[in-house]
């Protein structure tokens, strides 16, 4: 993390040396960068990367996910996707407009966190309360979190821009059984890890029941349902009759899926001590990602009904719930002034929508700032293409970065204007 910051320094000199920027370390490895635009009337406004990412070994990928190769036109590597790309993105537009002259008229704030995988605690939350003390107030905020989606929905032709106008809660829990140690030549029935994996698969076996259109994923579905063919476009018209049918369907593929309920995820597992020994412990994670019309303590109590066995000890590691949906009607300057820009910069989407981000971001540790919170990754996501999101050969196309530049370039040139801005500019002038 260290070495990021020094990298920084040395490839983008201008944004180091510009006497409109201004840039501090803030929680030992983030970086907050002030812009300052020459009209103090208009409001901030920030984007928002993180620069961690989660770990990778080298076994299943195509090429090391560290060396950072290039390969048939795609740079390989872990963060390529999420979010390296931001964060190398947003300062390379700002470095490439300094060197034009450009001399911003809006204020706005590049935050780049440094601990977003592990809650944001020491990065963008002391960026968010020293802005909170410092009495900022921001026009809004962009951040990673949904794209451009080429063929993840079946029935949709054209690709598609969904912005994530709020995110999924999260529960995570931890859940154990002990037992009294053993020889193992004369087993009890049931060890501490028969017992747990006997839970976890309950939890499994019970998805969590469908929410599908009892949240702000409804608007998703009405917004593009002139982008399905026939029928579907019917069907996705009058979801008040649908639904059901609807959710049946979506169940089906994982990414889906995670529009229609609180997802359960064991992502960690461990027990016993040797194999002559009767296990004494079995733990395990459960991530459970909260769809925008259940609670926390819901879930729970979902969860408690499903394990239904008071051996395993049920405790909760981290919980928050869905974050408030942000305004995305035409007056919303923030939602308007980035589909405005998708559209110049994937002309070929057909339509740009409100969506639910199923991850979770560093930006809900700035609801204080603003109520006017955007979660889009400037990256084009076919199906085959999200596995590779905190999976095995990450990647993204040099064309593909090169648009996230020029999304981030255009994004502040778009927001410098006080209105929402009107005819779409020529993809040429750069
Ligand atoms: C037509 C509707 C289809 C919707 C399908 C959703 C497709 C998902 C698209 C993008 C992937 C979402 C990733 C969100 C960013 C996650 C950031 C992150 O890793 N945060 C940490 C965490 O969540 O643990
Ligand atoms: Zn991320
Ligand atoms: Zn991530």
């Amino acid at each position: 993390m260290e070495e990021f910051g020094a990298y920084i320094r040395k490839v983008f000199p201008r944004v180091f040396s510009s006497s409109f920027v201004h840039h501090e370390v803030v929680g030992g490895f983030s970086h907050l960068f002030t812009v300052h635009g020459s009209d103090p009337l208009l409001q901030p406004y920030m984007l928002l990367a993180h620069l961690d990412v989660v770990p990778a070994s080298d076994e299943g990928w195509e090429v090391p996910p560290f060396s950072g190769q290039e390969r048939d036109g795609f740079l390989y590597g872990r963060g390529t996707l999420d979010d390296k790309n931001a964060a190398m993105g947003i300062l390379q537009a700002l470095e490439f407009l300094l060197k034009r002259n450009y001399k911003p008229i809006r204020s706005f704030y590049i935050a780049i966190g440094h601990d977003e995988e592990v809650s944001g605690r020491d990065g963008a939350r002391k960026i968010a309360s020293k802005l909170e003390s410092a009495g900022v107030r921001l026009s809004f905020l962009s951040d990673e979190g949904l794209a451009v989606l080429d063929g993840v929905m079946k029935g949709i032709e054209r690709p598609v821009a969904l912005v994530g106008t709020t995110e999924k809660g999260s529960i995570t829990l931890t859940l154990t059984v002990q037992s009294v140690p053993g020889h193992s030549s004369f087993p009890p029935k049931e060890t501490s890890i028969g017992i747990l994996a006997a839970a976890v698969s309950r939890l499994e076996q019970n998805p969590l029941p469908s929410l599908f259109g009892k949240g702000p994923e409804l608007a998703t579905f009405e917004q593009l349902a002139t982008q399905f063919t026939f029928p579907l476009n019917i069907v996705m018209a009058n979801l008040w009759l649908f639904a059901p049918i609807v959710a049946r369907i979506l169940a089906w593929k994982p990414s889906t899926n995670a529009l229609v309920r609180t997802t359960t995820a064991v992502t960690l597992f461990q027990g016993g001590v040797k194999a002559n020994v009767i296990p004494p412990f079995a733990n395990a994670t459960v991530n459970f990602r909260i769809h925008p019309a259940q609670t926390v303590e819901e879930v729970l109590e979902l969860v408690r009904a499903t394990i239904a066995d008071d051996r395993v000890k049920i405790s909760v590691q981290e919980a928050f719930n869905p974050l408030p949906v942000s305004p995305y009607d035409e007056d919303s300057f923030g939602f308007q002034v980035i589909r405005h820009t998708i559209h110049e910069i994937f002309s070929e989407v057909g339509a740009v929508a409100p969506g639910v981000c199923i991850g979770n971001t560093d930006s809900r540790h700035y609801l204080n700032l603003t109520k006017n919170i955007y979660r889009f990754s400037p990256i084009w996501l076919k199906a085959e293409d999200l596995s590779r999101i905190h999976g095995l050969n990450e990647r993204i196309s040099l064309e593909m970065y090169e648009r996230g530049v020029q999304f981030y370039l255009h994004l502040i040139q778009n927001s410098d204007t006080p209105e929402l801005p009107k005819a779409h500019k020529s993809l040429h002038e750069l």
